[in-house]
């Protein structure tokens, strides 16, 4: 029997003029964490939110804030946004030549860890910290945008990443960026556990609906 799947709507496709309602909205549809996506315009080319979205965020949700650092050098603000109310804080492999040690920082402020990789990045390079994090990302699009299409191979890390887990049940293994009904089937079959879906998600109006044929497509697997 597969492990029951966690879906996570990224707000990166919510409207911001909007936040409240948007989480609101999708948290009465069923979803079980929010997913922030923090770019800046230097680890990727787009530029969102920081540490002050994330403390309003924190005023009007009680699910699991699930806060994807895509920022060079991002040691420096593990702090802040610990602070501000982040239950997860993942950083990029790409962007921690001291890995363990950032790891070992967001676990000293109470945040569970977790890394991510990009989709040209090898799985080796978390290899020797999975014993060290709550969760990896995989990510199967380019980081920096939403709305862009799956690649499918991204999913091969997957396996390999559970075989060298061992016994961590407890290990999640998200996949962000593409995810909907169509592509959602990969991912669970290859392991994953925690679905990131922005567009398919905020980009319908019956958030019900979105998340629903999201689960229904990974029903049987
Ligand atoms: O990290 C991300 C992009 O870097 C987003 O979480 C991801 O792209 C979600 O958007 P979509 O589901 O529309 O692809
Ligand atoms: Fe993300």
């Amino acid at each position: 029997m597969r492990r029951s799947v966690m879906m996570a709507p990224s707000i990166l496709s919510a409207d911001f003029a909007r936040l409240a309602e948007e989480v609101e909205s999708v948290t009465q549809a069923g979803a079980n964490w929010i997913h922030v996506d923090v770019m800046d315009g230097q680890f990727v080319p787009n530029i969102t939110i920081g540490p002050p979205v994330v403390a309003s965020l924190r005023r009007v949700t009680d699910l699991p804030l699930d806060v994807h650092l895509m920022i060079a050098n991002p040691d420096r603000y593990i702090e802040d946004f610990a602070r501000a109310g982040a239950d997860r804080i993942t950083v990029h492999v790409e962007a921690c030549p001291h890995l363990h040690r950032t790891i070992q920082s967001i676990r000293a402020t109470g945040v569970k860890p977790g890394v991510a990789l990009n989709p040209a990045t090898p799985p080796e390079m978390v290899r020797w910290v999975l014993e060290d994090v709550e969760l990896v990302l995989v990510m199967t699009v380019n980081p920096g945008f939403g709305g862009q299409a799956f690649l499918p191979r991204t999913v091969e890390k997957i396996p390999l990443l559970r075989e060298w887990a061992g016994d961590r049940d407890d290990l999640c293994v998200e996949v962000d960026g593409g995810i909907d009904p169509s592509t959602a089937p990969k991912a669970v079959k290859a392991g994953a556990d925690v679905l990131v879906a922005g567009s398919a998600v905020f980009g319908r109006a019956d958030r019900k609906k979105a998340l629903g044929d999201i689960l229904e497509a990974i029903a049987h697997i």
